[in-house]
């Protein structure tokens, strides 16, 4: 046999045991796995660059943990994570390496891609940019009519957006005085409209941010930026005080008229939603400094060492993989709940709505077959404790079961009152009450006590049950900072890798989102009216349903 085929049956057979230990498990209660493991809170919690993640109130015993980390050795997943550090083509349907780690590495090595050293060219890009970040700050950079450069639009969507506002977002306590950021992402030009409205063109810089420099929303978006600046005064000339870009693709670049002095470049190997480490960042160090920047690529880095070298075991990120693995496969979860206790996290679970959903929402695996297993699930989120007034109602008593992280800062990035103890109960409430919940009886009792007859008791209670063993995690730091905010990122992008292997698929690729794409530039004509529909009035390629909605559209549209 060969030895491939040992490990994939290997693999199966540590599945098969994951089963019957979910099956054994199926009417033990979580609390119930306290009391016989005295142990339970602390062996299933650890620290890794200054996070601390509590795992315990996930429905899984020791077996099924030992059974996890044995399967993730069956899929060579230590193996997976040095060959991402050591920039093998692992994003193979694009025939790339995956190096975003380079970008935040302070090790000083050197490693080699197609005969360069990757680190040495991500620093100089780096010291480039962050010199215009100083000479901004400086006013040494200034705009065309002298005045400095103290408002920022970054154009940009996807990963050249949601990284950057996210962060610039989490960080607002460390925002440089008098400076404003603003992102626009959407196609919908009341998002830029609503933007202009708010800016002087004299002191105001675009940053057109786009890995492939042909992205329709950015795009449109930046020439129509472009319009409005040359509408509003602007010189031609003064386009390149005010105007720059972030992307891999120089030539197009040029095309659009932003010259090489004002383009920070990145590349292939960086994906779109892994870039705001690279100059995609540009926003965010020019709202919080140099020095910002650098903590939270320090943050990162600190979680990438961590991820690289401690055993699977004592691994944050690949335990947290491990978790979501056996909430997704083997209690059939769907749903996953990213809940930030902090208001300046809000943007989190967009962010990563596209880290997790773009990187794992795949059905082929890289062995050329169709997945058996159920890969990512949806995620969704809001900030705590706002979310609790909206959906966690279906969190603890629907009928489908969500696994949630609780996200907090031990200390608050600006104590008020008694406002931040507030925030800390909830978030220690809610997750022992999915677990905890509350029986059929105890509410019975408590209702009867409450002075309510019997009869009436019996026919309120069950509205009042909590089946509780609904599954979290809880992510503590001391304070948010960008250090602590680049290591909890980077833990959630090791994650999404480590689940990708697992699973078999290619975390790295994105092609779901092409047909969508394709389509509406077909559709596009059509909605101008430049096409004529086929005769007889549908549209003969589109589909009827498809076809009705466009004649809808064109009936009602009041501008041709
Ligand atoms: O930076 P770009 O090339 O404009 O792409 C933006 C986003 O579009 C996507 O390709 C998806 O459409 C994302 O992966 C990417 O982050």
């Amino acid at each position: 046999m060969s030895s491939e085929a040992r490990v994939k049956e290997s693999g199966e057979v540590i599945w098969d045991a994951l089963r019957l230990e979910q099956e054994a498990l199926a009417d033990v209660p979580t609390l119930e796995l306290f009391d016989v493991d005295a142990e339970r809170a602390r062996d299933f919690s650890l620290e890794a660059a200054g996070l601390y993640l509590d795992y315990s109130k996930n429905h899984v015993s020791r077996t099924a943990v030992d059974l996890l980390l044995k399967l993730a050795d069956a899929c060579d997943v230590p193996e997976r994570i040095a060959a991402m550090f050591r920039g093998d083509r692992i994003n193979a349907t694009e025939d790339r390496a995956v190096l975003h780690t380079v970008l935040r590495d302070r090790s000083g090595r050197e490693l080699l891609i197609d005969g360069e050293d990757v680190c040495a060219v991500a620093t100089r890009e780096r010291d480039r940019m962050l010199s215009f970040v100083d000479d901004i700050h400086n006013a040494k950079r200034v705009g065309a009519t002298g005045k400095p450069l103290t408002t920022v639009v970054n154009i940009g969507i996807g990963g050249s957006d949601l990284g950057p506002v996210m962060i610039v977002e989490g960080l607002r306590p460390y925002w440089i005085a008098g400076r404003r950021s603003f992102f626009v992402s959407n196609v919908d030009g009341q998002h830029l409209g609503d933007t202009l409205v708010q800016l002087d063109p004299e002191t105001t810089l675009f940053i057109v941010a786009s890995k492939t420099f042909s992205t329709q929303e950015t795009m449109t978006n930046a020439q129509s930026a472009l319009d409005w600046f040359l509408a509003q005064g602007g010189s031609r000339e003064g386009v390149r005080d005010h105007f720059v870009a972030l992307s891999t693709n120089q030539e197009a670049v040029a095309a659009f008229g932003i010259a090489p002095e004002n383009t920070f470049g990145f590349w292939d190997w960086v994906g779109g939603r892994y870039s705001l480490w690279s100059s995609i960042g540009l926003s965010i160090a020019l709202q919080v400094g140099r020095s910002h920047f650098l903590e939270l690529l320090g943050g990162a880095f600190a979680m990438d060492e961590h991820f690289r070298h401690a055993a699977p075991g004592d691994n944050m990120p690949v335990l947290l993989a491990l978790i979501g693995i056996w909430n997704r496969n083997l209690e059939d979860i769907g749903v996953h709940a990213i809940l930030p206790y902090d208001q300046h996290l809000h943007r989190l679970p967009a962010y990563l709505q596209q880290a997790d959903m773009e990187s794992n929402g795949k059905s082929a695996c890289l062995n050329g077959h169709w997945s058996a297993l159920k890969t990512g699930p949806v995620i969704f989120g809001e900030a705590g404790t706002n979310g609790q007034h909206a959906f966690y109602q279906l969190l603890h008593q629907g009928t489908d079961l969500v696994s949630c992280d609780f996200i907090a800062a031990v200390n608050s990035q600006g104590e008020l009152g008694d406002h931040h103890p507030k925030l800390l109960a909830n978030l220690l409430a809610q997750p022992r009450a999915l677990m905890c919940g509350k029986s059929l009886d105890q509410v019975r009792r408590e209702l009867v006590a409450q002075g309510m007859d019997a009869a009436a008791a019996e026919a309120l209670a069950p509205h009042k049950v909590f089946e509780g063993d609904r599954p979290s995690n809880t992510i503590l730091m001391e304070r948010l900072t960008a250090e602590s905010l680049g290591a909890l990122v980077a833990l959630y992008e090791h994650k999404i890798f480590v689940q990708g292997v697992i699973w078999g698929i290619n975390s790295f690729d994105q092609w779901g989102v092409e047909l969508g794409k394709q389509l509406a530039s077909e559709l596009l004509p059509l909605i101008n009216g430049a096409v004529k529909p086929a005769p007889g009035g549908g549209e003969s390629e589109l589909d009827p349903s498809t076809a009705q909605l466009l004649d809808w559209i064109r009936r009602h549209r009041a501008v041709s």
